[in-house]
């Protein structure tokens, strides 16, 4: 035999009642005896406990609310019983009603409302709906009838919360049940005393009365039916990705029930698990689901985190002082004091040097706490030997649950690294003694983003997801847009990485979704219903969306957004971006980045930065992170200038050569930028810097191979038309040095006294720099192991793919650092 539960919801309208009949007549069709306990129909309890509190206000409108009370089960019969039968129903559900209305007008007349008039009117509710249900099942050709479980559950008079008498009840229960073979539709939650006065069972009353009846009927297992798939690992409204559990120890279930998961109360099913019977939880509404199994032992041993429950909203009390150092009693003081004033922990923690004692409560009970403390250490206080009370607020705890943690070592590491990593502080930890969780509390505006990357790390180690946000979709980013489209499907395949695109942006519209965007799309029509645009607004959006493992991705050139990498990093985002500009204007804001990623423990990446995708940041680290000395920078770090001197030959308009090479995607949006030196002299300095030296962009000399009318052009293409005049310029520099087999070099040079230039030069053939073609940026590295032969890395060092790719390769270093 098995005792089910029926609560509020599966019974809350002719539809569901239908819904639960048809559970019920297929164990009655596979000759399976049940035993039916249910609650009041959804909303109905609270409403009773409403008209009887109007009624003793000598509010009128209790009458109306009556109403209301009536047609709600008055139309569910109608709906659900055939009309020869209604009158017989109808009439027994009047005549209950008839009663109800008798005592509300006592207790209108009384203006009174006692505990024990409350579990009067409450018990209406059960009663009401488990004849209902009873009457449905028999017109179905379900043999069943009503129980009124006044008849068996035997409380103590105590109104509000009785004490059952187990062993009347169970006798009467095991005698009730061997007269009858019809399945019985038991009023959860209701009972009586001795005298036969109403009673009731408390909070979460009706899977108190489940547990009752399977205890005393030794059932093989009670099943909970609820509206929701189970137990799940979390909140699924805060977590899409939360799935159901399909076993959990009682214990297990005790501590989610305790951080919020409201799906079973275990308390209330203590005399069922004293007694080890299985329990299950099932969803009325997806009846093939199997639900969560809830039994002695907590299964799935290769989980150590089964779920990870959260308080949304609570205060941290600290009590401080010289006074608490060895003093005994301290605690069992304030505690005390607490208790008594009805104040409820919800958690404790306690620093090993005694000084102070931390303690959670509801928000509701944070000002009581705080006087109940000032008066009980009102002498301590007067003294200066206890510190005056401080009170904490707007925050939440988490926890993460599992019996198997013990045996694990690292569990409480992982959750600390993943909410440091997203840049969430801890306000206090605590352990429960039996080792099934850890709790930890956090700002409430972090609760959200915690619980998401929380879940990740414990549930889907499998499955990692990356929140991207990209400010800039011109050339680069619209490029990294589609390799990112192209690779979407491998990386989540291959490589279980799933990059959302959750923001995105040009400098006209802006774009956001915490779901991500379809990147099949092109990126007009996913920026097609942007908001205006603007780099602070973005940044702003961005931090408060406050998503876990979240990157941001820079490809705009200018400075806008280069403002606010110092704010993003301290806001624990971590940044990748082609734009040098952060590394490449003041020294201080260089450093104070860096100082910032360090600070939270994210990544500011900048391979692109120089060369492209060609890896020469990461190399110049690693030789100085491994302890090499660098002595001696030289380069071609222009894949524009590169280009044009490469490809510069007799009879060629140099003019139209910058043009094809903007057109290649080489040049930066100002072609300028390039030809006029300050993007290489952007780059000498970056490299400069990661090798150690402080230089400000003044430090750096650069050679000027633009006319200063053409620098002076105030437009893009102004200058086009004025490089035109410098064509006989450059023609003749390259004549010369072709008459002596040399060919023209833009070199960025940083030299053994840390000197950073940039100078046009002619070189051999015999010079390595000679014999680049296309793009090809060249960088050489002279260091204390690399003495004799440099390090030498070359390749092409511009265009739209190749910064791309760096780009998004940064992109998944992000990902693996934050998820793993
Ligand atoms: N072309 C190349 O080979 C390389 C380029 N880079 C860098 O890549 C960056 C991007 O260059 P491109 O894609 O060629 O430029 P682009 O001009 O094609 O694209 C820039 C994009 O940023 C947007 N934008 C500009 N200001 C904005 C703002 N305040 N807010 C939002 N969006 C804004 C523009 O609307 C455009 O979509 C630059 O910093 C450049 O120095 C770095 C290495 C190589
Ligand atoms: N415009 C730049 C692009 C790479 O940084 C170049 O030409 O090298
Ligand atoms: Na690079």
């Amino acid at each position: 035999m098995k005792v089910l539960k029926f609560g509020g919801t599966s019974v809350g309208s002719a539809k569901n009642i239908q819904q639960v009949a048809s559970i019920l007549s297929d164990y009655q069709q596979n000759g399976q005896r049940v035993a039916v306990v249910v609650s009041a129909m959804s909303g109905i309890t609270n409403k009773l406990i409403e008209v009887g509190e109007r009624a003793a206000s000598g509010d009128e409108t209790y009458k109306s609310l009556l109403k209301d009370i009536e047609s709600t089960h008055l139309t569910c019969i109608r709906e659900l019983i055939e009309v020869r039968r209604q009158s017989k129903t109808i009439a027994f559900v009047k005549l209950l009603l008839n009663d109800l209305e008798d005592i509300l007008r006592g207790i209108f007349l009384l203006k009174e409302l006692s505990l024990r008039s409350l579990d009067i009117l409450q018990s209406f509710g059960e009663r009401l709906s488990s004849f209902i249900i009873a009457e449905y099942l028999t017109q179905i050709g379900v043999e069943a009838e009503q129980l009124d479980a006044r008849k068996v559950v035997r409380t103590n008079a105590v109104f509000g919360g009785a004490k059952v008498d187990f062993v009347t009840t169970n006798s009467a229960i095991t005698k009730h049940f061997g007269e009858t073979d019809k399945m019985q539709i038991v009023t959860g939650f209701v009972a009586s005393s001795e005298s036969g006065e109403t009673t009731t069972l408390g909070r979460g009353g009706s899977d108190y009365s489940a547990a009752i009846f399977g205890a005393a009927l030794n059932v093989k297992e009670i099943e909970i039916w609820t509206d929701v798939d189970g137990v799940m690992t979390t909140d699924p409204r805060v977590v899409p990705t939360a799935f159901s559990l399909q076993q959990l120890s009682y214990e297990e279930a005790m501590e989610m029930s305790h951080f919020g998961a409201k799906v079973i109360y275990p308390p209330t099913l203590q005399p069922a698990i004293k007694k080890n019977i299985p329990l299950r939880i099932r969803n009325t509404f997806n009846p093939s689901f199997p639900g969560t199994l809830v039994t002695s032992t907590s299964g799935q041993e290769d989980w150590p985190v089964k779920g990870i429950s959260s308080i949304k909203d609570i205060s941290l009390i600290t009590l401080s002082g010289s006074g608490l150092i060895g003093v005994p009693g301290v605690s069992s003081r304030l505690f005390g004091a607490l208790a008594r004033g009805g104040v409820s922990m919800i958690l404790i923690t306690q620093a090993s040097s005694e000084h102070t004692i931390t303690f959670a409560v509801a928000p509701t009970d944070s000002i009581t706490s705080k006087k109940i403390i000032e008066e009980e250490f009102f002498n301590e206080m007067a003294s200066g030997k206890v510190n005056p009370v401080e009170v904490e607020d707007n925050l939440s705890i988490l926890a993460i649950i599992g019996e198997n943690m013990k045996e694990r070592p690292g569990v409480a590491a992982k959750l600390f690294s993943a909410l440091g990593k997203n840049g969430v502080s801890i306000a206090a930890i605590a352990q429960g003694s039996s080792e099934l969780n850890v709790s930890v509390v956090i700002e409430k505006k972090h609760l959200h983003k915690s619980l998401n990357a929380l879940h990740e790390i414990f549930f889907l180690s499998d499955m990692a997801e990356l929140n991207v946000f990209m400010l800039g979709l011109g050339l680069i980013g619209g490029t990294l847009l589609n390799q990112m489209r192209d690779q979407a499907e491998y990386l989540l395949t291959e490589r279980n990485l799933r990059l959302n695109v959750v923001g995105a942006a040009n400098s006209k519209k802006m774009v956001f979704s915490d779901k991500g965007f379809d990147i099949s799309l092109e990126k007009d029509a996913i920026l097609a219903d942007g908001e205006e645009s603007n780099a602070a607004l973005f940044v702003e959006k961005m931090i408060e969306m406050n998503l876990p493992n979240s990157v941001f991705v820079d490809c705009t050139p200018g400075e806008s957004a280069v403002k606010l990498y110092e704010k993003i990093l301290l806001s624990s985002i971590s940044i990748t971006t082609p734009n040098k500009i952060a590394n490449s204007s003041s020294l201080d804001y260089y450093l104070k980045c860096q100082a910032a990623a360090k600070r939270r423990g994210v990544k500011f990446l900048y391979e692109t930065n120089v060369g492209a995708g060609l890896p020469v940041i990461g190399p110049l680290q690693d030789l100085r992170r491994s302890g090499d000395k660098i002595i001696k920078i030289e380069g071609i770090l222009s894949g524009t200038l590169s280009y044009l001197f490469n490809t510069f030959a007799a009879g060629m308009k140099f003019s139209e050569l910058v043009k094809q090479a903007k057109e290649m995607g080489y040049t930066e949006p100002d072609p300028r930028d390039d030809l006029g030196g300050v993007d290489v002299a952007r780059k000498i300095l970056i490299l400069a810097r990661e090798a150690g030296y402080h230089l400000e962009p003044s430090d750096v000399t650069v050679d000027p191979i633009l006319p200063q009318a053409c620098l002076d052009a105030p437009t893009v293409d102004d200058f086009f038309v004025e490089l035109e005049n410098a064509n006989g310029l450059f023609e003749k520099k390259r004549a010369e040095a072709e008459l002596d087999g040399k060919a023209l070099r833009i070199v960025a040079t940083l030299d053994e006294e840390g000197k950073a230039t940039v100078a046009l030069e002619a070189v051999d053939s015999a010079h390595p720099f000679y014999g680049l073609v296309g793009s090809d940026n060249m960088v050489v590295f002279k260091s204390r192991r690399y003495f004799n032969e440099p390090l030498v890395i070359r390749g092409p060092g511009a265009g739209a793919e190749v910064t791309a790719a760096g780009v998004f390769a940064e992109i998944i270093t992000i990902g693996n650092f934050l998820i793993n």
